[in-house]
């Protein structure tokens, strides 16, 4: 297995596929607290124990709301330009589900280059992630981890789709917790990228990843 940490080809701009972009710094602030108060409102319904009264207003209030905000949307596909300081250009899905940050469903995970190499980030999971009581759900950890793993080869320059994912849970993973998230290109083969990562909480590690993404085959890059 070859083992390439350089990036193989320069991201691609996704509009040259015809895809939309739109920088994160258009997003207007006003929707960025939207989206977080529809996340405050997600667990609140989950979670509420309030009257009859209580509920027909706030289901009244919510569906004036979401009427509201029908009609002028965003494409399917639409992508999100973010830029790092020193200039760098990292391009994401604007409602991925994971990391999305138009996506009221997403955490929303955040994930930086760490300093050892690949990508890190801290995140916080409420009670809406449940799965077996007062802990994660296992979909939604291998969600997170293919994510983090999916930028981890991104981020090399080398954005595919996943072919295979392979996940461990170590230990429980408590909601309403601190929880830090790694993930790293592994090596190279052809369009394959080898990529690992973990899940942990307290120092201890609760769910790892390893994953198969096979690189897009960008016209120019020969494959190989
Ligand atoms: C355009 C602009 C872009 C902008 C940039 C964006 C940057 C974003 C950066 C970062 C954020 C990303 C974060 C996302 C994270 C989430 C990821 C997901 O959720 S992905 C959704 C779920 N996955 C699918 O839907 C795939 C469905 N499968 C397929 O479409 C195909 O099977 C695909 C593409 C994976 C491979 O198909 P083939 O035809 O292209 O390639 P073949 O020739 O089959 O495989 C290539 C090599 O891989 C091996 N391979 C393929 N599948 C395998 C498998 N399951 N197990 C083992 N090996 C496999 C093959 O044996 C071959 O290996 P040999 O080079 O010959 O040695």
């Amino acid at each position: 297995m070859t083992v390439e940490t350089e990036p193989v080809a320069e991201l691609p701009d996704p509009r040259d596929f015809g895809l939309p972009v739109v920088g994160e710094e258009e997003i207007p602030a006003e929707l960025t607290s939207l989206v977080e108060e529809v996340r405050t409102l997600v667990d609140a319904v989950a979670h509420t124990r309030a009257g009859a009264e209580d509920l027909a207003a706030a289901r009244t209030a919510v569906a004036e709301a979401a009427s509201r905000l029908q009609g002028d949307r965003h494409d399917i596909g639409t992508m999100v330009r973010h830029t790092w300081p020193d200039g760098r250009v990292e391009y994401g899905t604007l409602a991925n589900i994971v990391a999305g940050p138009t996506n009221a469903a997403a955490p929303p995970l955040r994930l930086e280059r760490a300093s050892g190499g690949g990508l890190h980030g801290g995140f916080r999971l409420n009670g809406v992630y449940q799965g077996p009581p007062g802990l994660v759900h296992g979909g939604w950890l291998a969600a997170l981890l293919d994510q983090a793993l999916g930028a981890a080869a991104g981020a090399e320059g080398m954005p595919g789709l996943t072919a295979n994912l392979d996940v461990n849970y170590r230990r429980p993973t408590p909601v309403e917790a601190p929880l830090e998230i790694t993930a790293r290109v592994t090596g190279t083969e052809r369009r394959k990228v080898f990529v690992a990562a973990e899940i942990s909480h307290d120092g201890e590690v609760t769910a790892e990843g390893t994953a198969l993404m096979v690189r897009l085959d960008l016209p120019g890059d020969g494959g190989a």
